[in-house]
């Protein structure tokens, strides 16, 4: 079962380099050796592209800046609007990462989403595209950006079958869920693989000053909870350099986190592949 991981205490080396960098260590690695997963989300160099129309800059070229310093995941959010990344995106992504051994393509979405011009629906995406992992998230067309989970009591019975057909698909199912849901049988039960922890109110609580405090328990207790239905974890949304390191050495069995409009930022700064190196740091993976 995934979601039941084995964690060892990380190696000294890898601590002292981590440690150097000046950045939280995090205690723990997984049984495998490795960490958690880097996923960057490369929605805002789609952004910076559609604002002027043509084709620079490329999330394709990005996502190979990523790779190329390790980088083990990519993840991309298409919406209907098309107001980032684009289906052609999706399909390009996909056939970069097929060239990657041990490198992941992530899709998040909402599956209810009808299709539209240029948007194809996210089941349809995955079918032509087969990401190794899918993210549903209960995003309404007029969001600024995702700001809330499921509410499995209202939704299990209508993702137990899109559950089923992504399954189906090879892909693995991930849901997106807010921080301080402990009632995760149902996603097992409807056969999800992980939960994403939405990160954003942690990270809200972190920038105030508090350490993240009752928001970052409640990310601890969700996490828990999902260890606990045999559910592994991954986490996102508004996570940073200055973040990450707490919320993972709270939560050592995080198997993925997603990041992007921060990291993006930083590297207008800083540049992509430095700033990639620097998560990897905190990452580990
Ligand atoms: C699900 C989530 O929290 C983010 O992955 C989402 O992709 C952000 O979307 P925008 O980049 O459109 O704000
Ligand atoms: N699932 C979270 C993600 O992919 C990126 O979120 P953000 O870092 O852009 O807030």
């Amino acid at each position: 079962m995934e979601g039941a991981r084995r964690i060892l205490p990380l190696t000294h080396c890898h601590a002292a380099a981590v440690r150097t960098a000046g950045y939280p260590v995090r205690p723990l690695q997984d049984a495998d050796g490795r960490m958690a997963v880097l996923s960057v989300n490369l929605n805002k160099v789609a952004v910076l592209r559609n604002s002027r129309g043509g084709d620079l800059p490329d999330p394709i070229a990005a996502a190979r800046v990523c790779l190329a310093e390790g980088c083990r995941g990519l993840t991309v959010h298409p919406r209907p609007d098309a107001r980032h990344i684009r289906r052609e995106d999706v399909l390009a992504l996909s056939d970069l990462v097929a060239a990657h051994e041990g490198v992941e393509l992530n899709i998040e979405g909402n599956p209810f989403a009808p299709a539209r011009p240029g948007y194809p629906g996210l089941l349809e995406l995955v079918r032509e595209s087969r990401p190794a992992q899918c993210t549903l998230v209960p995003d309404g067309d007029g969001q600024l950006t995702s700001d809330h989970g499921f509410d499995l009591r209202r939704d299990a019975g209508r993702l137990r079958p899109l559950v089923a057909e992504l399954r189906a698909l090879g892909c693995r199912v991930s849901l997106f869920m807010d921080p301080g849901t402990t009632s995760l049988e149902p996603a097992a039960d409807m056969g999800a693989h992980r939960v994403e922890i939405y990160t954003g109110p942690y990270a809200e609580a972190f920038a105030a000053g508090s350490g993240g405090g009752a928001a970052l328990q409640a990310c601890v207790a969700t996490a828990e909870a999902a260890r606990a239905a045999g559910l592994a974890v991954n986490a996102g949304h508004d996570l940073d350099q200055r973040n990450l390191g707490p919320l993972l050495a709270a939560i050592p069995w995080i198997a993925e986190v997603s990041i992007g409009h921060a990291l993006i930022g930083e590297a207008l700064y800083d540049g992509l592949a430095t700033t990639v190196r620097r998560y990897l740091a905190i990452t580990g993976g």
